[in-house]
């Protein structure tokens, strides 16, 4: 569905992609994951043809640049940012939900946002303002947002970083459910198992250090070490010490 060949990214000049290459294959479901600053939502962005970067991106064989990326490209991908708010700028829950049906010309859009508000458990919520909802109930609508558009290609930053323990739960079933490519972000590596098959893993030198089987993933202390997602620390008991490592779940 996408390969990505040599991509590099700088802000003026810091480098926080370093020449990537991979590939995420259709009906995939990969996780990425790297410490804050490695340049997770950087690569998001840029597989979502929002910034553009050195290299080549393909989506779907076609080459992605600035000139090429079309009306198609945006609604076929769907990019769930760390935080909705960002995204926010509808009156209510429901015009936030029907306004790329709007925006794509899509027929029946009351149908559409009602049926998905309802599977969302949000309908009670559709006249009310996004922006007084709570984190977790702002990251559903602005998915319903997406979903909506029957994305094909998803890219989800972050998506339970606001949500309490069922809603995961909650999230974790519905992305299981949905037959959709999926590249999605997280910090939480106990979560990484449920939420796909594949992991990537970014380094503090934005490089891409690890591409293959999460279960593989979870036996590499070099690569967990490497990635920061497994740390040595110390501890004292009374007046003994010890060290042993520490797997980061948030
Ligand atoms: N608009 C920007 N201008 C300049 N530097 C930026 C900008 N956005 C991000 N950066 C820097 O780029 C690096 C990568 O940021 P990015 O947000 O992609 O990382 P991340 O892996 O998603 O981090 P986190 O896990 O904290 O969300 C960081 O050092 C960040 O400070």
């Amino acid at each position: 569905m996408i390969k990505v060949d040599n991509l590099a990214y700088q802000y003026e000049t810091q480098c926080v992609l370093d020449k990537l290459s991979f590939e995420v294959k259709a009906g995939e479901k990969v996780v990425l994951l790297g410490n804050n600053g490695s340049g997770k939502s950087t690569l998001l962005r840029i597989l979502a043809g929002l910034y553009f970067g050195e290299g080549n991106y393909f989506y779907k064989d076609q080459l992605i640049t600035k000139k090429s990326v079309g009306k198609t490209f945006r609604k076929e991908i769907g990019i769930l940012f760390q935080n909705p708010e960002t995204m926010m700028f509808n009156p209510t829950v429901y015009d936030e939900i029907a306004f790329g049906l709007r925006e794509f010309d899509v027929e029946n859009v009351d149908e559409r946002v009602h049926a998905i508000a309802e599977k969302f458990h949000l309908t009670h919520h559709l006249q009310s303002s996004p922006l007084k909802l709570s984190g977790g109930e702002k990251q559903k609508v602005m998915l319903c947002a997406i979903l909506v558009l029957e994305p094909q290609f998803l890219l989800l930053d972050e998506p339970t970083a606001n949500m309490d323990p069922k809603t995961t739960g909650w999230f974790v079933d519905l992305l299981s459910e949905m037959n959709i490519t999926t590249l999605i972000s997280t910090h939480n590596i106990s979560l990484a198992y449920e939420l796909g098959d594949r992991a990537l893993v970014l380094n503090d030198k934005h490089q891409l250090i690890y591409n293959g089987e999460i279960e593989a993933l979870m036996k590499d202390k070099k690569i967990l070490i490497e990635g920061n997602l497994l740390h040595l620390h110390a501890h004292k008991h009374k007046d003994f010490q010890h060290s042993h490592y520490h797997m980061h779940h948030f």
